[in-house]
């Protein structure tokens, strides 16, 4: 494809034809496997995670997030880079493609110069004895907790019937070939809030949203609100960001490193970043400021001891495997280590 006319859009496929069965479900299959190697990111509509859910959990996001800082740095991210726990305050993380096996503060000090504008907290299932959940007391917030637990186990639920949708269109023979290496409990809930900025300070490079990366992921889904900014990366015309636009209620479903690898770089775990909103009405007043943005992602992930190897499907006599088999486990640690 000529990079200089790429037309490229993140496409959209309707999930009822899988939800309802029967033959439907090979096209829809299919459609969202082509748009995961030709983009990497696809808008899943009409999906089974019922939209008074998601109001429900966008909702319980702003609660938290306009909680004092103080309440929120009851359950705060612990220090370093091996738990993915608990409130992250704008500056704490920084997001980046950096890869390192141990720890290399110069290098994590120098990342930091162009700090990431964003607030998060995160958890995985409860029973994850080995990075437990860090919740505000249940007093400052009640229902937060049980709502949470709630729809991390959805996003599990949900997330698993697009796994075995993709694993129907790779043309795998047992539908749940991609999805018995997940158990839920390796899953990440991340509720993510960007506060209002000046738009200069992200045109001018002073501070970032969210900075250009893959996930270390399966599969990621991502719920957002209506303020936008979310770019993919066109893998045909690279350096040349499309706009994510909001879709209420879909879900953006993206492929993450894991599966790129499983699949020998058949499906595309592409770069992707937050930047300005695209909108003028989201950028107000003299101060050229922002309007905030919510975002929900939920990262699928295999087991930690599950070893990723190419799929028979993706490799043949010309097509060699390009990867090691490595455990999750593995791959997360060559890649967690640079984000604190
Ligand atoms: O906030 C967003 O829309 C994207 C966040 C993201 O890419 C991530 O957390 O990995
Ligand atoms: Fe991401």
């Amino acid at each position: 494809m000529d990079p200089s006319t790429s037309q490229t859009q993140i496409p959209i496929v309707d999930f009822s034809g899988w939800t309802s069965g029967g033959p439907s479900r090979q096209r829809v299959a299919q459609e969202i496997v082509a748009a995961c190697k030709e983009v990497g990111f696809v808008y899943i509509i009409n999906h089974s995670t019922p939209d008074a859910l998601l109001d429900e959990a966008f909702h319980w996001s702003r609660h938290f997030f306009d909680l004092p800082t103080e309440e929120k740095l009851r359950a705060p991210h612990p220090d370093g880079w091996a738990v993915h726990r608990g409130y992250s305050w704008p500056g704490l993380e920084k997001v980046s493609q950096a890869v390192s096996a141990d720890n290399d503060d110069e290098r994590t000090a120098q990342l930091r110069e162009v700090p990431d504008i964003k607030a998060s907290t995160r958890w995985a299932c409860e029973e994850n004895s080995a990075q437990p959940n860090q919740w505000i007391p249940e007093d400052t917030l009640p229902g937060f907790r049980a709502f949470m637990n709630q729809f991390y186990w959805e996003g599990f639920r949900v997330g698993g019937e697009i796994l075995q949708a993709l694993a129907v269109g790779l043309g795998l023979d047992d539908a749940n070939h991609l999805l018995q290496k997940h158990s839920g409990h390796n899953n990440q809930l991340r509720l993510l809030h960007y506060p209002p900025v000046p738009a200069d300070a992200l045109e001018q490079n002073r501070a970032a949203r969210c900075p250009a990366h893959t996930d270390w992921s399966s599969i990621t889904l991502l719920f957002q609100d209506d303020c936008g900014g979310l770019e993919v990366e066109d893998i045909h015309n690279p350096s040349h960001f499309i706009p994510a636009t909001p879709i209420k209620n879909a879900i953006v479903m993206n492929v993450g490193d894991l599966l790129q690898r499983w699949s020998n770089d058949q499906l595309r775990s592409t770069s992707h970043r937050v930047t300005l909103p695209p909108l003028a009405d989201r950028i107000e007043g003299e101060a050229r400021i922002t309007r905030r943005r919510f975002s929900i992602p939920y990262f699928m992930a295999p087991d930690p001891d599950s070893v990723i190897e190419c799929l028979p499907a993706c490799m043949g006599p010309d097509e060699p495997a390009k990867y090691e088999p490595i455990t999750q486990a593995g791959y997360n640690q060559m890649r967690a280590s640079m984000q604190y």
